[in-house]
């Protein structure tokens, strides 16, 4: 991957943030070995059949081009599971998904990655951090995705994304062929959190990780917790990448999700959230992950997805 940094100024406009872009360029990642559960991997092509096209569309969004990344597939398992799983697929899946998000980035359109589950956030930030010097990342969840080799519960990649990306793992970001630099620390927000393993919660403490969990929306209201997400994702960052998991909304309003967590954010919450993202302009990518269609109900969370993506790509109620 070659890199074209493209420093701006913390603070100011970035050129082609969602709310000022024009062009899209959609990558569909139909991968679910790191959530284990299949199901995930046909996200995608759900999401693109609740009518994400048309609505882009409609706003006057051009989609530059549909990419489908090809990603490995279920190996058939020889002797006994290892305990981190599908690693081997996480990886090449990651770095497909990394070059194909670089190469949006560095021609000012507008990477919208369709998962698939979380651990496609690893390549897309791959690709991403290619691209920017300094990035900062958006993480909406119910979990913290926190989660290292001695930590993790279930072996699930997805929940080490973001451990991954801000090196806590033993596998870590820089490992995937073309990626930049690490995610600073002082740069990621998560939203939504309900579920935390205890190697998680104290990674949060001991690292200082900004966690807005639902206590604090409750308490705070989800507008403040935007403006201060906004000041951490934002300083000194010449990017912001949401990476949208469908499980930080209630299972009430987005049941078709692999590891369902009750009281998550509710529809105007979610909306709202991403229409502040939207104004500030300064938001340049976004993963929507973890629709899994086989445990939805009529298709609610894909087409609920379709929704939040338009929302903060520019749609206005007025
Ligand atoms: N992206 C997700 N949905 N992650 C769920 C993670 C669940 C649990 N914390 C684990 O590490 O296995
Ligand atoms: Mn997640
Ligand atoms: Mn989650």
């Amino acid at each position: 991957m070659e890199t074209n940094r493209n420093v701006t100024a913390a603070g100011t406009q970035l050129q082609g943030a969602a709310g000022t872009q024009k062009k899209v360029r959609l990558i569909r990642v139909p991968f679910w070995l790191g959530g284990g559960k299949a199901g995930t991997d046909l996200g995608p092509e759900y999401i693109v059949k609740a009518g994400l096209m048309r609505k882009l569309r409609a706003m006057d969004i051009e989609v530059e081009d549909e990419i489908e990344v090809d990603c490995p597939v279920q190996p058939l398992l020889t002797g006994a599971p290892a305990r981190i799983k599908y690693l081997p697929e996480v990886l090449e899946m990651s770095g497909l998904v990394g070059e194909q998000v670089y190469r949006a980035a560095a021609r000012d359109s507008f990477p919208l990655i369709l998962g698939g589950d979380h651990s496609v956030a690893i390549g897309s930030l791959a690709g991403l951090t290619a691209h920017y010097e300094n990035l900062g990342v958006i993480w909406f969840d119910a979990h913290g995705d926190l989660n290292t080799e001695e930590t993790t519960p279930s072996g699930n990649m997805h929940g080490m994304a973001l451990a991954i990306a801000i090196g806590k793992s033993n596998f870590k970001l820089t490992d995937i062929p073309g990626a930049g630099s690490l995610i600073k620390k002082e740069n990621i927000v998560i939203i939504g959190a309900r579920e935390l393993d205890p190697g998680e919660r104290e990674l949060i403490r001991s690292e200082g990780i900004a966690c807005f969990s639902m206590h604090e929306i409750d308490r705070l209201g989800i507008a403040a917790v935007i403006e201060k997400a906004l000041e951490i994702a934002g300083n000194g960052t010449d990017g912001i990448h949401v990476s949208f998991d469908l499980d930080c909304l209630d299972p009430r309003e987005a049941a078709g999700v692999g590891t369902p967590v009750p009281g998550g954010l509710n529809y105007r919450e979610a909306h709202f959230a991403l229409e502040l993202l939207s104004e500030s302009k300064r938001v340049t990518s976004m993963d929507i992950v973890e629709v899994n269609p086989l445990l939805d109900y009529d298709r609610r969370t894909a087409t609920l997805a379709v929704e939040l993506a338009t929302s903060l790509l520019g749609k206005r109620i007025l």
